[in-house]
This record gives structure tokens, C-alpha cells and sequence, in this order.
């Protein structure tokens, strides 16, 4: 059975590789906006459902798993998105600074004839207090355009995280024991296991 990534991400990709888990890469493109006083939560988990359901549709019959996903951040119920512009990352930094928030990723497996499993990842990541002139030097290179609340972990942010709770590959978008988990019991394969064993 063939793996489809309905992801456009690199950090997708990379971490699936980096498990040894062959796979195709599909993006999906969908409507990212939150429902009006939709919980955090909700709100992760349909958008990765949202996203392999569009996928699988177009697996109609076939022997596919599509798996897909979707990452926030989360301070005081607000959900932090990839930044607009400057002034929106600025503000996000801001309100990161010297404070405790959490990373949603949902992960969704889907069939194309309607089998589907959810689940829900969360990360601790406290960060140390941030300069404005420090928010405005990261700001100027082009980390963290395409990253929910406008920082990468995996790259020079790392220099803002005091301490993590939980899933590191969580945070950088896909939580790799978890997903391992999931798609062992479809009987998907990575490198350090033979299906049927
Ligand atoms: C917090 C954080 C997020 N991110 C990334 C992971 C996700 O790619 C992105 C959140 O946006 P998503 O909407 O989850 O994903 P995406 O648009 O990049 O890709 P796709 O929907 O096609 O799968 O932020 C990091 O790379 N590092 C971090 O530290």
C-alpha cells in the first residue's frame, strides 16, 4: 500500500524520510481560515482532516494511505498562523517573549474509501525574553515567513527556546513516534520493519 503526503511542507517530507518511510508527496490546498469561537484544537484537527480528505479523493479505488497534518501555536486560546507580514511576526515574537506556549499538530490518516484516524500532539516550548532588536533581526531573514507563530525550531529560534515539553518533531510539524505508530497499524512499512512481521 502506497504512502501519499498530502503535504506541501519540506519539513514534512524531510521527517518522514528521516524515519525511513517511502512516500509520494501531494499537496492539498485548502481553506485554512478558523471557524468563528472554534477551540484551538477543533480547529488543528480539521484542517489536517480537511486536508487528507481533498487528497484521498483523488485516490478514488486505489491502495492508498494518505496521511496529512496540521501545526499551530497556541497563547492564551488565540491561534498563531504563519505571519501575514513584519508587523504581524513582530507581534507574535512579542508575545512569545519570556512565555510558555503550546504546539498543536493533528495528524490524519485517510483512506480513500472513507476510513480515517485523527490525532492530537501537544508540545510544551518556553521561550526565553526577547528584544525587540533581537524580533527584528529575525525577522529580517527568511525564517519565519512559512512557520506557524513565525519561528523555526529547527533553525536559528532555537536560540529562543529555554526548555520543551514533549515531541521535538512535533513542533517542526509531524511527530514522528506518534505517526510511526499510526501507520505501523496500516501495515506501512519503514525501513526497520518487513510488512507481515
Ligand atoms: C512552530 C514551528 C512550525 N513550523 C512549521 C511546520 C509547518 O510546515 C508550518 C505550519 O503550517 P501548516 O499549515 O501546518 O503546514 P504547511 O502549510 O507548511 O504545509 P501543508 O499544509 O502543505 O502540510 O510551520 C516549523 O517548521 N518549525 C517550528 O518551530
Amino acid at each position: 500500500m502506497e504512502l501519499i503526503l498530502a503535504s506541501a511542507s519540506p519539513r514534512r517530507r524531510e521527517l518522514l524520510q528521516q524515519i525511513g518511510v517511502p512516500h509520494r508527496c501531494d499537496p492539498a490546498d485548502i481553506d485554512e481560515s478558523r471557524h468563528e469561537g472554534e477551540p484551538p484544537e477543533e480547529y488543528v484537527q480539521r484542517m489536517a482532516q480537511e486536508k487528507a480528505a481533498v487528497v484521498a479523493a483523488r485516490y478514488s479505488g486505489q491502495s492508498v494511505v494518505v496521511l496529512a497534518a496540521d501545526t499551530s501555536v497556541v497563547l492564551d486560546e488565540d491561534v498563531l498562523g504563519k505571519p501575514a507580514d513584519h508587523f504581524d511576526g513582530l507581534g507574535m515574537l512579542a508575545r512569545l517573549s519570556g512565555r510558555s506556549h503550546a504546539v498543536l499538530t493533528a495528524i490524519c490518516l485517510q483512506r480513500p474509501d472513507g476510513d480515517s484516524q485523527t490525532q492530537l500532539v501537544e508540545t510544551q516550548v518556553t521561550f526565553t525574553s526577547l528584544s525587540r532588536e533581537l524580533c527584528e533581526a529575525y525577522l529580517a531573514t527568511d525564517e519565519p515567513w512559512d512557520k506557524a507563530g513565525g519561528y523555526g525550531i529547527q533553525g536559528l529560534a532555537a536560540a529562543f527556546v529555554s526548555s520543551i515539553e514533549g515531541s521535538y518533531s512535533n513542533v517542526v510539524g509531524l511527530p514522528l513516534a506518534q505517526t510511526w505508530q499510526m501507520l505501523s497499524g496500516l501495515g506501512i512499512a519503514s525501513v526497520l520493519e518487513t510488512p507481515g512481521e
